[in-house]
């Protein structure tokens, strides 16, 4: 579904290798400035990068359905209604598919009662929403969500991570960018963490969520643990703290 090889950004990202599959919803994670965004703009094709993508090989139609993409600036450049806007993740599909995907993607982000709003109008975390929901509308095999929850209500964001992975349950491969550790240990199946640009750990989300990384890579002093419900994240203080 995407396969990263020696995917360099010079001074940004340096030699990422990385496979996505079928059904994986998969958390990219890591501090600010350890080159997220560049690595999902880079896969894409959509910043200049050397070394192999398999999405950025495609020529640009076929990319568009490929691959749908929520980045991380919500800007909503022109005032239109939150369903057209979702309707535009449509205009490159083929196919008669159109109304029912947008209709489904309306539905799973509960835009049920904003979708003849103006979509510029919208608050922050409902901007998100909709934008999403124009990327799952693509319904494209892959779908990659730049820091999607950031700014969302906890309802919001939990809501948001079960959709991803259940998109990934039926058989989308998904990338999402995000900072809370413990919402990516509980919802994705597998944990890719970046660190100045380079992939330091790559795995399910236990063995990239050690004490270690936390501390080495987070600067944080923490663990995970399994409860009944799912993996809990314990974050306790910072690295640099006096022992107590
Ligand atoms: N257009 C650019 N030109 C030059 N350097 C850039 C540019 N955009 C980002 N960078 C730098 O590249 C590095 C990686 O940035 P990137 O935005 O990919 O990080 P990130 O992991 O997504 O961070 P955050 O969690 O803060 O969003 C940072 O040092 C950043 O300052």
């Amino acid at each position: 579904m995407l396969t990263l090889q020696g995917l360099r950004v010079p001074g940004r990202l340096s030699g990422c290798d990385l496979k996505v599959a079928a059904g994986e919803c998969v958390g990219l994670i890591g501090p600010n400035g350890a080159g997220k965004t560049t690595l999902l703009r880079a896969a894409q094709g959509l910043i200049p990068a050397q070394g192999y993508s398999s999405l950025a090989a495609l020529p640009i139609a076929k990319r568009a359905r490929a691959c749908a993409f929520m980045p991380q600036g919500r800007e909503i450049a022109w005032p239109m209604q939150v369903q057209v806007l979702i309707a535009l993740g449509r205009a490159l599909q083929p196919g008669s598919a159109g109304d029912a995907a947008v209709e489904t993607a309306i539905a799973a982000l509960d835009l049920q009662a904003l979708r003849h709003r103006d979509a510029t109008s919208l608050s922050g975390g409902e901007q998100a929403r909709a934008l999403l929901a124009r990327a799952m509308a693509q319904d494209t095999p892959l779908l990659i969500a730049d820091e999607p929850i950031a700014g969302l209500d906890p309802a919001a964001q939990i809501a948001t991570m079960r959709l991803l992975r259940r998109l990934a349950g039926q058989g989308r491969g998904v990338i999402v960018s995000l900072h809370d550790l413990g919402l990516a240990a509980q919802h994705c199946t597998r944990l890719v963490l970046l660190h100045q640009g380079r992939i330091v750990a790559d795995g399910p989300p236990p063995a990239v969520l050690t004490p270690r990384h936390l501390a080495d890579y987070f600067g944080v002093t923490g663990s995970l643990t399994q409860s009944p419900d799912g993996p809990v994240l314990h974050l306790r203080g910072l690295t640099t703290d006096p022992r107590p």
